[in-house]
């Protein structure tokens, strides 16, 4: 198993009372499994995955299991914590500008770490990143290599963090809302290509977003998150068809029918 989080509580314990906002959470995600991870803004979805890779410093109280490729993050220390980060997994946000530096190129930015980390010369993670930007869709993958974020749009830029993401070889990826704020057509692409690494690569992935029938078109299996509880796990095949929590049933409802009729 890649990840296994079992029983997972925690609270934000800043100020005067603590914050409960995670109740239980049991998810899995094996080799060439596509997971979702669904609920409405504020369920917890980023919560749980900032958790899973302890984010979170003194300001949260957790309790429970998080198997990361085998290691126990509640019990790691902070060295074996940051090892597991940069080797095991990658974490792909909504927002590709927060996650690359402005003022640098797009080959700078995804080699250092490379180099710094992983201990490649640049000139091999050069090559590594050119055919991983050809890899994810990326045209001219050469020129993007000497551009700045600010010359790429929104779409492009998600696609060089993809392939910074997978430039280090993780067995899992946490893509949190990735897709959520690109065009449909790009949205489609980007999926097309994460279900490829999944079944190429046996990547395991959990997949967040706020869109139940995005996730139902795609995953394995989905865990129905609200107010910081899965309320119910939908399982193939049958999938929605099973549903019965009335918080599923209102997200299965609630997108519009035209969505619904594409994706079915
Ligand atoms: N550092 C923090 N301190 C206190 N409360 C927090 C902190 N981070 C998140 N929360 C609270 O935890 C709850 C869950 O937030 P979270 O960001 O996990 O939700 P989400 O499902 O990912 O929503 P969104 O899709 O809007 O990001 C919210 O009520 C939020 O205000």
């Amino acid at each position: 198993m890649l990840l296994e989080i079992e029983q997972l509580h925690l609270s934000f314990v800043a100020g005067d009372t603590p914050a409960h906002i995670l109740t239980g959470i049991d998810v899995d995600v094996a080799p060439g499994e596509l997971i979702g991870l669904v609920g409405e803004s504020g369920s917890g979805k980023s919560t749980t995955v900032r958790a899973a890779l302890r984010l979170y410093g003194d300001e949260a109280e957790i309790s429970g299991r998080i198997l990361l490729d085998g290691v126990d993050m509640v019990q790691a220390d902070a060295t074996e914590q940051r090892r597991v980060r940069a080797s095991s997994v990658a974490l792909v946000q909504q927002d590709p500008r927060a996650a690359l530096n402005p003022v640098r190129r797009i080959g700078d930015s995804l080699a250092e770490r490379l180099v710094k980390v992983h201990g490649m010369r640049r000139a091999e993670a050069d090559e590594r990143i050119l055919s991983l930007l050809t890899e994810v869709g990326l045209t001219h993958p050469e020129r993007r290599m000497r551009q700045y974020p600010h010359e790429l749009s929104g779409g492009m830029l998600q696609r060089v963090v993809i392939a910074g993401a997978l430039s280090t070889d993780p067995k899992l990826i946490l893509a949190d809302e990735a897709t959520s704020a690109l065009d449909v057509t790009t949205q489609a692409e980007i999926i097309a290509m994460f279900q490829r690494q999944i079944r190429e690569r046996g990547l395991g992935m959990l997949f967040i977003t706020h869109d139940l029938h995005l996730a139902g078109a795609i995953c394995d299996r989905i865990h129905v998150l609200q107010r910081g509880e899965i309320v119910e796990t939908l399982q193939r095949p049958g999938l929605f068809d099973a549903a019965s929590h009335p918080y599923t049933r209102t997200l299965i409802e609630s997108a519009p029918a035209l969505a619904r009729k594409g994706r079915s």
